[in-house]
């Protein structure tokens, strides 16, 4: 797999995704905010931070990066996309996500781990879980997953809710913590799993998150071997 990790002023964990990837095997490369084409890659990952101050709202103005027009043809063609917190937010805003991350229920940046349960364990994201309640780090000020009633329906009936919060974290509707769009190949979550990929760190939980996005490409490897 080759895999882009696009990055955006004020983007700050870049190279936690860049070394996740790359202690799973992934050809991973970084691409810049002016980027026009993401042609040559097979995932394309949007890392959290701040991007451009988080001025607005989140992800409000990276949304007009000229990357933004990249990662829509790479999600159309059926590419993973993968937003981790701030990429969320990005993806969210770009409307290649439903719903809308907002301020935290209470106001103020809420730094954890926290336990999460997996809801859909047959998804891209998360079929590698061994159990159903894993836990990893957040690091957030505008968490707080909101969409119409409309929306959450077309969310539950789909099976595209993949992660929720096992408590009231931030507030979120349904304690949404990580959904998918219909067709499965784009997905974003607030945790962050790149950050619990060592044991090093203190948490392994986001292990799985890796192999569970690898999951088709290592078979191969297996049966070619
Ligand atoms: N870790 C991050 O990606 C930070 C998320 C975000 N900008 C917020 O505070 O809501």
């Amino acid at each position: 797999m080759k895999a882009a990790v696009v990055r955006f002023p004020g983007s700050n964990c870049d190279f936690d995704m860049y070394y996740a990837l790359q202690d799973f095997g992934v050809d991973v490369a970084f691409v810049d905010e002016k980027a026009t084409s993401l042609a040559g890659f097979d995932a394309i990952f949007l890392p959290g931070g701040f991007s451009y101050g988080d001025y607005l709202r989140t992800g409000a103005v990276a949304r007009f990066a000229p990357v933004m027009d990249a990662v829509r043809t790479a999600a159309d063609d059926h590419k993973l996309v993968v937003g981790i917190c701030n990429g969320f937010q990005i993806l969210t805003e770009a409307g290649l996500l439903p719903g809308q991350l907002m301020m935290n229920e209470h106001p103020g940046f809420i730094c954890d781990e926290v336990p999460l349960e997996i809801v859909n364990q047959t998804s891209r994201f998360s079929k590698a879980y061994e159990t159903q309640t894993v836990t990893l780090p957040v690091a957030h000020g505008e968490g707080r997953y909101v969409a119409d009633e409309a929306t959450l329906e077309e969310l539950r009936d789909n099976n595209q809710i993949i992660f929720k919060y096992r408590t009231n974290v931030n507030g979120s509707m349904e304690q949404i913590a990580g959904i998918s769009n219909q067709n499965g190949n784009v997905f974003g979550m607030m945790p962050h799993p790149e950050r619990a990929v060592d044991a090093l760190l203190g948490n392994t939980d986001g292990q799985a998150f890796f192999k569970s996005l690898l999951t088709p490409i290592m078979t191969e490897a297996l049966v070619t071997e």
